[in-house]
């Protein structure tokens, strides 16, 4: 794959492909402050639910390396602070927390600067090693779930740049061209932040992988002129009832594929699960600036002062969820399923 990686460490900073740019401008930024991570973050230039993981480890390992102090406990206070901090970035996407989290569990056990030091940078690079062979299996069950010809339908960017390596929703498009199988991808262009239009068309452009592109208001009318065979879309947090939070428009998708009998996969790594969410409901939505909205390319296209709602995700209920598609496995979205994933 030509695909360039979203996050790499390099030279004590954080090498970050700035996803707001694409597809027509490959720019990378060097992240060398929490504070930069933390921006990148809220501003999209590093999105998708892993990338933003692995962005706010090294964030973390960042926090480490630019402290100066030798004080073990100083240290850990300022890291911990640091740590804190990036984890308001932004609210949904559980593969943030739960990055964290892995993390402080290692600046805990830490007993010197030095080794504080050399531990979580070695975590971060941990965490986004695994993510790719986690992405990889997730394709490859995936992969399972169609036939040569089949036309599927997704939303947003679930695809390499959202994480180390290969995707989540777009990992089986990536290993079915390696093997010779056609699938054609219908790419919902996902307001407000385009980043179907923008992003999936590209990578799955890059793979010589056939897209095509549809506003999000064509999906019905797409459905069923193109018989669409499957809709599979990510996640950004999976409740323990299989409630699935995804990119605003998943939740639509998901109600036109039940009217239409086509099935409606999620694919996400366990670290998107959050077994302390009960179910959708208690799943924390952002809302972010109406501008995303009112203006596009910087062009206001709509009249000043107009009251706007804009949530940057919505959930699929587990009963118009056909399955969710793991590094474990294909599982059903119930609460024994996925309890099961994770005795
Ligand atoms: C591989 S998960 C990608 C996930 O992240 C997206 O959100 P955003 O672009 O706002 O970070 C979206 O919900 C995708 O499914």
């Amino acid at each position: 794959m030509t695909i360039p990686q979203s996050v790499s460490w390099e030279n004590h900073t954080i090498r970050l492909l700035d996803q707001r740019k694409l597809p027509h401008v490959t720019e990378y930024l060097t992240l060398g402050t929490v504070e930069s991570v933390f921006e990148a973050i809220k501003s999209l230039a590093v999105r998708g639910a892993p990338a933003i993981g692995i962005a706010a480890a090294f964030g973390v390992a960042l926090s480490a390396l630019t402290c100066k102090t030798e004080d073990v406990h100083e240290l850990k206070e300022q890291v911990f602070m640091d740590s804190g901090y990036l984890s308001q970035s932004r609210p949904t996407a559980v593969n943030l927390f739960w990055a964290l989290n892995r993390m402080n569990e290692v600046v805990v056990r830490s007993n010197t600067a030095q080794s504080l030091r050399e531990n979580v940078l070695a975590e971060a690079l941990t965490i986004q090693k695994e993510d790719a062979e986690v992405c990889r299996s997730i394709g490859e069950h995936a992969l399972t779930l169609f036939q040569n010809g089949d036309r599927v339908m997704t939303i947003c960017n679930a695809g390499s740049i959202a994480t180390a390596k290969y995707g989540t929703a777009l990992a089986p498009f990536f290993l079915a061209k390696e093997r010779g199988i056609h699938l054609s991808v219908f790419a919902c262009e996902t307001r407000p932040v385009f980043q179907g239009a923008r992003l999936t068309t590209w990578e799955l452009m890059q793979a010589d992988i056939d897209v095509t592109l549809i506003t999000d208001s064509m999906a019905a009318h797409t459905m069923k002129m193109k018989q669409i065979s499957a809709v599979i879309t990510g996640a950004d947090r999976i409740a323990a009832n299989g409630d699935s939070a995804n990119k605003i428009g998943t939740f639509g998708l998901a109600v036109l594929a039940k009217s239409f009998g086509i099935p409606f996969y999620i694919a996400a790594p366990l670290s998107t699960f959050d077994l302390d969410t009960p179910n959708g409901d208690a799943i924390p939505i952002e809302e972010r600036d109406p501008s995303e909205i009112t203006h596009v390319n910087g062009v206001n296209i709509a009249p000043d002062g107009v009251n706007v709602f804009n949530p940057a995700f919505d959930v699929a209920p587990a009963d118009l969820i056909t399955g969710i598609v793991t590094e474990k496995g294909i599982i059903k979205p119930d609460k024994a399923s996925i309890a099961a994933l994770f005795a």
